[in-house]
């Protein structure tokens, strides 16, 4: 399996006045493959947010290298990297930010439309075929202040998914959830995992990150541990077990 990622060396620091740095990511070194589910934990303010941020070029890092796809990212210029995010990547948040005044349909169409040869009609489609994937198809004419959290997080997912991404990445996603929800929305991801879609999670939730095959550790701006697991399958029935053995391993790296 090819890597999607290849960070090496990875830092980002920030000035904090005139005479001091901060380093929120040390001596980053990460690979991700194509096709893989998996998961940031760790203590808060310990980086991981940094850490999507910079691998995926929607934040500079200080130094390091990453490739992404092959590509140096640190070397593109702002435009090609946006090419790169806009059509490439896909992006979740806890807030997921939709404009107010248009329907979910068209929030969901929104970043396609960008694109120099969007056509309208093929993108309509798209659109409507993802929000009956995500069960939402009914509300598409309806504005961000007439859906529930659940509801709203798909939107989210389906206008990251609008231009078939290579990779989501998705910052807590379920941050605001039920478990219900969260549940509903684990299962989309799996399923967009499934059909060889990359998808990196940032979780504080032990049952989001039991659906992963991979989980990092971050403490203090380095991944100091990765747990590897199976991927997941409903089948199995071995939810419990995942979570459990998740927990003692956040305890043994003092979580
Ligand atoms: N631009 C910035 N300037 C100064 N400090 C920053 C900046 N960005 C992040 N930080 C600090 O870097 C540290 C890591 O932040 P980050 O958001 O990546 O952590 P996190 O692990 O995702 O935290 P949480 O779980 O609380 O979301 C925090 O202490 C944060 O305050």
């Amino acid at each position: 399996m090819t890597n999607i990622i290849e960070a090496s060396s990875m830092t980002k620091r920030v000035a904090l006045g005139k005479n001091t740095e901060l380093s929120i990511l040390r001596d980053i070194n990460l690979k991700v493959k194509k096709g893989e589910f998996l998961s940031v934990m760790g203590p808060s303010g310990s980086g991981k947010s940094t850490l999507l941020y910079n691998i995926s070029g929607m934040d500079r890092m200080t130094s390091g290298s990453v490739k992404y796809q092959g590509r140096e990212i640190g070397s593109l210029k702002e435009e090609d990297l946006a090419k790169i995010r806009l059509g490439t990547m896909g992006f979740i948040f806890q807030d997921i930010n939709l404009l107010k005044n248009l329907s979910l349909i068209d929030n969901i169409m929104f970043p396609a439309l960008a694109a120099a040869d969007a056509n309208k009609h093929t993108i309509s489609q798209k659109a409507k075929q993802l929000m009956k994937m995500t069960g939402i198809e009914k509300i598409a004419d309806h504005t961000s202040t007439q859906g529930s959290g659940g509801q709203l997080q798909r939107v989210g997912i389906c206008r990251a998914l609008i231009n078939n991404p290579d990779i989501i990445f998705g910052d807590e996603p379920t941050g605001a959830l039920d478990s219900k929800a969260t549940e509903e929305i684990m299962s989309i991801l799996a399923e967009i995992n499934k059909t060889g879609t990359t998808v990196m999670l940032v979780t504080h939730d032990v049952k989001v990150a039991a659906k992963t095959e991979r989980i990092l550790f971050m403490i203090d701006g380095k991944i100091v541990s990765q747990k590897k697991m199976r991927k997941y399958d409903a089948r199995q029935d071995d939810r419990k077990e995942r979570e459990e053995s998740i927990m003692k391993w956040l305890m043994e790296n003092g979580l």
